[in-house]
C-alpha cells in the first residue's frame, strides 16, 4: 500500500516547475490546497511578478516570540530526458530487488522531499491538536537554482518576511551517502566571472605579435593553478575529501570561445569560470587578485555574478535553539557533522537578514543525484525523514528563551 504521503509527495514532483519555465502559479495552486487540507493559514507573497512565495503558518500559543522558519524551493534544474530511465516528470515509484521503493524525479532530492517532509511534518502535529508555544513558517520559494534574486532574495526585503520575525531558519542540505548527516551553517561565495582578451589579428601562418590567446593564456594558468592547488591539498584529506571541500576554492573553466577558421588568428578569446571562494578566505582579496590578473594581461573582466558578503551561523552550543535542534537530531538518530556548503543556497538570504540558518537533509545511503540523471529518493528514507521534521519542528517550536 502506497502511503498518502507518498502520494502527495508525487504529486508535487510532477509539476514542471523547471527552468527555464518553471510552472510557478500550478506549484503555488498545489500549495495552497496542501494548506487547506492541513488547516493551517497561508499567504502568497509576490514581490517579483510571476515568482510567488507560498508560506504556511502552523500558528503558535505566543506569536510574540520569534518564530521558526522551514525554508525550501520549489524550483529544479533542467534534465537531459534521453539520459533518464525513468520519465523525470513521472515521478515513477519502482519496486527495487531490495523490496525498498525508489521515486524518480527531477526535484526528488534537490529538494521537493524535503519541502514535501515541510507539509507532511505540518500535516501530522496539526492533526495531533498539539499547539507549539512559537509560530512556524514553512517557505516554498521561487528561483533558487538561478540565484535567488527574484525569489528569496527579494522575499527577505518585504515587510511580510519581516513581520514573519524569524528567529532560526531550517533550511537545504543534501542526504548522506552513508549514516552520517551532515549540516551546513556556511556556504562558499560564488563568483562567475569572464575575462575578455582582444589582440592582433591576421594570416594564421605568421608571427603576430600581441594575440587574445597569448593575453588570456596566463590568466587561465594561473586560475587552473589554484585549482591544482586544492585539487592537491584535499586530496590530502583522503576519504574526509568529500566532507573538507568546502574548505577550499573551487575553480572550473566552463567556457572559452573564440576563433573563426583556422588559418585566422582570433581578435577576441573569452574564458569563463565558475569559482567558489571558501569562507576561510576573504572574498575581496580574491576578488582583487582577479582583477590585478586581468590588469596585468590586458584582459578585460566582467562578473557574471558574484557574492560580495559571506555570513556564517555560527550558534554556540549552548544556544537555546541549538539545544533544540541538537535534541531532535539526537533522539532520531542522526548524528550530525558540520561541512561547508560546496554550492550556494537560499539560505544565505537569511543568514544575510540576521536570522541563523542551518541546511540538513536527514536522510542516508542516498546517491547525490541532486542535478544528476535519474534523480531519485528511497521512500522508506522518506518516511523517516518526516518523523525527524515532526521532532525538529516540535522541538524548535517549543524553545520558551532566546
Ligand atoms: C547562481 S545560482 C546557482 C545556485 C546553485 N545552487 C544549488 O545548486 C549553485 O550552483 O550553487
Ligand atoms: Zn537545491
Ligand atoms: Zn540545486
Amino acid at each position: 500500500m502506497e502511503p498518502e504521503s507518498v502520494k502527495r509527495f508525487r504529486e508535487y514532483l510532477r509539476i514542471k516547475t523547471v527552468h527555464p519555465k518553471p510552472e510557478y502559479w500550478e506549484c503555488a495552486d498545489f500549495l495552497v490546497a496542501q494548506a487547506k487540507e492541513i488547516g493551517v493559514e497561508h499567504q502568497i507573497i509576490e514581490p517579483v511578478k510571476g515568482k510567488p512565495i507560498v508560506v504556511l503558518k502552523l500558528a503558535g500559543s505566543d506569536p510574540s516570540l520569534k518564530s521558526i522558519l522551514l525554508n525550501s524551493h520549489t524550483d529544479v534544474v533542467p534534465v537531459y530526458e534521453e539520459k533518464w530511465n525513468y520519465p523525470p516528470f513521472g515521478a515513477e515509484r519502482v519496486l527495487m530487488d531490495n523490496g525498498e521503493y525508489h521515486i524518480y524525479a527531477r526535484g526528488a532530492q534537490d529538494m521537493k522531499v524535503t519541502g514535501s517532509c515541510y507539509l507532511e511534518a505540518l500535516r501530522e502535529i496539526k492533526a495531533s491538536g498539539k499547539q507549539l508555544l512559537r509560530n512556524v513558517y514553512a517557505m516554498f520559494v521561487p528561483d533558487e537554482e538561478i540565484g535567488g534574486e527574484d525569489g528569496m532574495g527579494a522575499f527577505v526585503k518585504t515587510q511580510e518576511f519581516k513581520d514573519m520575525n524569524g528567529g532560526f531558519d531550517i533550511d537545504e542540505g543534501g542526504p548522506s551517502p552513508n549514516t552520517t548527516t551532515y549540516s551546513f551553517s556556511e556556504e562558499r561565495t560564488l563568483c562567475w566571472v569572464k575575462f575578455t582578451a582582444r589582440g592582433n589579428t591576421g594570416h594564421g601562418s605568421q608571427f603576430i605579435e600581441a594575440t587574445a590567446i597569448e593575453k588570456i593564456l596566463p590568466v587561465i594558468y594561473k586560475l587552473m593553478e589554484i585549482r591544482d592547488e586544492s585539487v592537491a591539498e584535499l586530496s590530502k584529506f583522503g576519504e574526509a575529501k568529500a566532507l573538507q571541500q568546502g574548505h577550499f576554492t573551487s575553480v572550473n573553466l566552463t567556457k572559452l570561445e573564440g576563433g573563426k577558421q583556422a588559418n585566422v588568428v582570433p581578435a577576441e578569446y573569452v574564458a569563463t569560470f565558475d569559482i567558489r571562494i571558501t569562507p576561510d578566505v576573504d572574498c575581496h582579496e580574491f576578488y582583487t587578485m582577479l582583477e590585478n590578473l586581468a590588469k596585468e594581461n590586458d584582459v578585460e573582466l566582467e562578473y557574471i555574478k558574484r557574492g560580495l558578503v559571506n555570513v556564517i551561523t555560527d550558534l554556540p552550543d549552548t544556544d537555546p535553539f541549538m539545544i533544540a535542534f541538537n535534541d531532535a537530531c539526537k533522539r532520531q538518530g542522526i548524528n550530525r557533522v558540520p561541512m561547508i556548503m560546496p554550492g550556494i543556497t537560499d539560505a544565505r538570504y537569511i543568514r544575510e537578514a540576521g536570522i541563523p540558518a542551518i541546511g540538513i537533509n536527514p536522510m542516508f545511503n542516498h546517491k547525490l543525484l541532486a542535478h544528476d540523471h535519474d534523480e531519485h529518493i528511497i521512500e522508506s528514507e522518506y518516511l523517516r525523514a518526516i518523523k525527524f521534521y515532526v521532532d525538529m519542528i516540535e522541538s524548535m517550536g517549543s524553545v520558551s528563551s532566546s
